[in-house]
This record gives C-alpha cells, structure tokens and sequence, in this order.
C-alpha cells in the first residue's frame, strides 16, 4: 500500500462520500431520544441568542424551566462546598486567613489522598479513598446506624454515568431472553436512552397520577407479567422524590416494593434525589434493612446519588457516588473493570461529593454560615413547591399534583382538540405544540410530557421551580395568560365530549 497525495485533478469543491452518515450511524444511536435538552430547548437557546442580537420577541428573555440546573437559575453555591473545592485546587491559599479551619482540614485530608497531592492527577476507579469512606460514614449516620461498607462504594461522574454503568453489566441475551428494564411513566429521560442504546427490553409501569403520582403495587406486577411474555425482566429503577412528578414514596410503598424486588429477583437501581420539600423521606436501605436479614441481605440494590441533585445543586461538578448491595463478588470485580475503562470520575467532583456528605459540625467555625445557606436553600424550594401548586391549580384546564419532593412540577394540561388535530396535522405530540407556542408567546422553556412518557390521551408539561420567588411568580402569571388564550384560541362553538384520558372537569375550574 503506497501513500500518496490525492489525484493531480483533485477537484477541492468535491465532497467524498462519508463514511459515517445517517444510514451507517449505530442504530442504537438513532433511536436515544432525550427531551430534556430536545428540540424545544435547541429553539430556546436560539431566540435567545436572537434576542442577544437585537431581534424583537414579545418578551425580553428567555426563561429556562427545562432542566433541574439549579445554579443557571440564580441559585447561590453553598459557601464551604466552595471554599473546601478551591483549596484543593489551588493547595497555596492554605496559607490564606480568608479561608476557615475546617475547610483548610477537609482539603487537607482530600489532598492526602490524592496522588501527588494533587486534585489533577487520576484517582482510583472506584474514587478517593477517604471520600468514599465518607460516604460510607454518612450513609450509615443517615439510616441511623444501619451499617454501610465503604467498599461497595463508587464515585461517579454524575449520577448519570453510575445509572449507565450499572445497566451496561444487566442487559444480556436474545429475543425472549433479553433483559427487561421496568421504568416508571413518566421517567426521566436517561432511563429511556439507555435503555434504547444498550437495546434493553423497556417496561413501563405508570404512576398513579390521581393518587399523587404514587407507586402501585398492581401496576408493577401488570407491567411485569405482561412483560415476562416477551423478555425477561431483571431490573427494576425507582426515582424518589420523583422526576419529573415530584411525589415522595411513603415508607409503606418501598416495603411493598421491595418485597416485589424480592419476591420476583429484580435488580433495584434507586436514584435518590435527595429534596423532600415537606413530606417525610425514607432511604430505600433503611426500609430494607428493617425488613429483616432476608431481605437486607438478598435484595440487590444500587442507590444513587451526585452533587447535581439535593441543596447544593452543583450540576457542573459531575460529582456523584453509588453504593450496592449484595452484588456478586465476581461481578464487582467486573464492575471496577469497566470503571477503570475510563480511568476515573473528576477528583474535584469528588472532592464535592466529600463536602457534601462530610459537611460542617456543630462545634466547627464553618458551621452557622453553612446551615443558614442550606436552610434558605430547602426553604425556598418548599415556599416556591406550593407556589408553584397554587398558582397553577387556579388555571382553567390545569391540574398539578403537589410537588412533594425534588424541583420540578409535571402539571397535567387540558388541550382542545382543535390544538389536537392541528398538532397532528403537523406530525407532532400536542404538548410539544402547546410548549413550542409557549415558548414562541412568552419565552418560557418548559418540557412536554411526551419526552418523559405519559398515559395516552393525556398531557402534561415539565417545568422546574429553581427560579427565584419573584421570577417564579412572573412565569407562572405569564404562563397563565399564555394557557387562557390557547384555551380560547382554540376553543369550539360546541364542546364536544373530550378524547380518551382528557377529563371533561379539565375545562372547568379546577378543585
Ligand atoms: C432521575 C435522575 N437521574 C439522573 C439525573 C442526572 O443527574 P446527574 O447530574 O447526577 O448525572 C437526574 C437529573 O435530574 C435525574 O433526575
């Protein structure tokens, strides 16, 4: 084989056929759909970078309720997360006063076990030592004694990347054999795109959204049966609080769970998003452990957790961590394998996830500062909940649950068929065509509830709560005056009786 130039005649104007198109792109690749940055959210960035160059909207900004970000929505970082991270970043400013001494000790003790001392080399696969003993630490005071084992610990990048992971070693076999992976709808949208990239086999099971959204028994054991018909179920993934319905499952809920994990040798991948807004929260593991040794020491669990989720909302960092339980000694060594793969999560997300299970004590000087910001964090969140709640359960045609836990409502909207058929005309789901309209009106970007999965027949739009109060309350005025004029936009001389799953009460004034 001989290397050479290119032809004399070589025209530069003419394009040699590609070899990665559309018809050779992994199909696996195609069929991932992942609406929380789809293509709603592809045109919001648009007209605001329109907006930036001076073309006129009926509105000066966009607003971004599409994705649980908190700091892009104006949310402060919480001081000692931030003081611990840059100290190990940049070791010189131990010598600072400006920084306390307990951060100066955490960096310290993260930076020991770093190699070189530095939070720019590699870790371990499976993290930094210490910080997955504090992991282990904190799980363990946070289930009130419950033991947790620091080995069975994972740092990872995000819990996006732990979730992925975790999947890759389930999905296995052929046709009738291949694995089946129970999902609530609606789900977070992750779930759905691994599922199609690894070509797993999904199974829905449907929140009950007349019962606030909550996990019934019945349905997951449809959902399985139905499903064991053509595949073989073998996990089963729980988002608590959830995303994007924001309900908190009660305790007696994950006992019944769980013991349908037991009962039916299901995989449970549980994503703890940490914010409970009012209502009590229980650890998937606690529920476990006190459901006796039978349980606790057979259920395999693999909870998650990142630094993206809970009051310090620092998405950026990519920290994130797992913990399993009762995996096969073999397979963990299979696990740290494909971790090591990739060499290792961020250290610095590392080092934030330390912070954030390791936080200040009562005695320590960090300690006021950090439980005055954390407060006014989980405060605001559950002020701007039943904000959120009120405002929209005063709108014709709207209904939204109670946002229990985590920061997104998931309203269930009322759309008249004419908006119906039109949206169809056009090949697209109605709630992307309210959403698009919406965003086109007012400049809100929120979600449609056909990205998440939803009972046909009904739709629903995903918007978090982060903005501040007083932007909050302007979105959801605005997008109340928004909803009644697509309501008369659309609206017939003779209402006719509502497709299937819209309810006739919709129109009216909500209760
Ligand atoms: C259920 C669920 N899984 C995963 C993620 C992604 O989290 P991370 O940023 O930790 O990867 C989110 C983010 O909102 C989520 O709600």
């Amino acid at each position: 084989y001989k290397l050479h130039t290119g032809p004399k005649d070589h025209d530069p104007a003419r394009m040699r056929e590609k070899t990665l198109t559309m018809a050779t792109l992994n199909p696996q690749v195609k069929a991932v759909e992942y609406a929380v940055r789809g293509p709603i959210v592809i045109k919001a960035g648009d007209i605001e970078r329109g907006l930036q160059q001076g073309v006129k909207q009926p509105f000066t900004e966009v607003i971004k309720a599409n994705i649980g970000d908190a700091h892009a929505m104006g949310q402060q970082p919480i001081t000692f997360v931030r003081q611990v991270v840059a100290l190990c970043c940049f070791p010189e400013l131990l010598d600072s006063p400006t920084f306390p001494d307990d951060a100066k000790q955490r960096a310290q003790r993260i930076l020991q076990d770093c190699g070189g001392r530095s939070l720019g080399s590699y870790s371990a696969s499976q993290g930094v030592e210490c910080v997955r003993k504090d992991i282990a630490d904190y799980i363990t005071h946070r289930d009130q004694g419950v033991p947790s084992d620091w080995n069975n610990i994972y740092l990872t990048t995000g819990a996006s990347d732990g979730i992925m992971s975790i999947l890759k070693l389930l999905v296995s076999g052929q046709g009738r054999s291949r694995t089946g992976v129970m999902i609530p709808i609606p789900q977070y949208p992750l779930y759905s795109a691994a599922i199609s990239e690894l070509e797993a086999v999904r199974i829905n099971y449907y929140l009950d959204e007349a019962n606030c959204w909550a996990l019934d028994i019945e349905e997951l054991q449809r959902a399985y049966l139905t499903a064991k018909e053509h595949c073989q179920p073998k996990v089963l993934c729980i988002i608590n609080p959830g995303n994007p319905t924001g309900q908190v499952q009660s305790k007696k809920c994950i006992e019944e769970v769980l013991h349908f994990a037991y009962e039916e040798n299901l995989f449970v991948m549980y994503h703890d998003l940490k914010i409970s807004n009012y209502c009590q929260f229980h650890s998937f593991k606690k529920v476990l452990y006190e459901m006796g040794p039978e349980y606790f020491n057979n259920v395999e669990l693999a909870s998650f957790h990142s630094t993206s989720k809970g009051y310090t909302g620092e998405c950026g960092f990519r920290g994130g961590y797992m913990e399993v339980l009762n995996m096969d000694t073999q397979v963990m060594a299979q696990l740290v394998k494909l971790l090591s793969v990739r060499l290792c999560p961020p250290v610095s997300g590392q080092a934030a996830m330390d912070v954030i299970v390791n936080p200040p004590r009562e005695h320590e000087p960090s300690y006021a500062q950090f439980t005055k910001e954390k407060s006014s964090v989980l405060d605001a969140l559950a002020h701007k909940a039943s904000l959120t709640e009120q405002i929209l359960n005063s709108v014709p045609g709207i209904k939204c649950n109670p946002v229990q836990g985590a920061m997104y409502a998931f309203p269930q909207i009322f759309i008249p068929p004419p908006a119906i058929q039109e949206a169809q005309s056009l090949s697209m789901a109605p709630d992307m065509l309210y959403c698009l309209k919406l965003l086109e009106e007012t400049g809100i970007c929120v979600v449609p509830g056909s990205g998440f999965g939803q009972k046909e027949g009904t739709y629903h739009f995903r918007m978090t709560i982060l903005p501040s109060p007083e932007k909050l309350k302007v979105l959801l005025e605005k997008l109340k005056e928004f909803h009644l004029r697509f309501l008369e936009e659309y609206s017939q001389p003779e209402p006719q009786i509502t497709s299937q799953g819209q309810h006739r009460e919709m129109s009216k004034q909500p209760d």
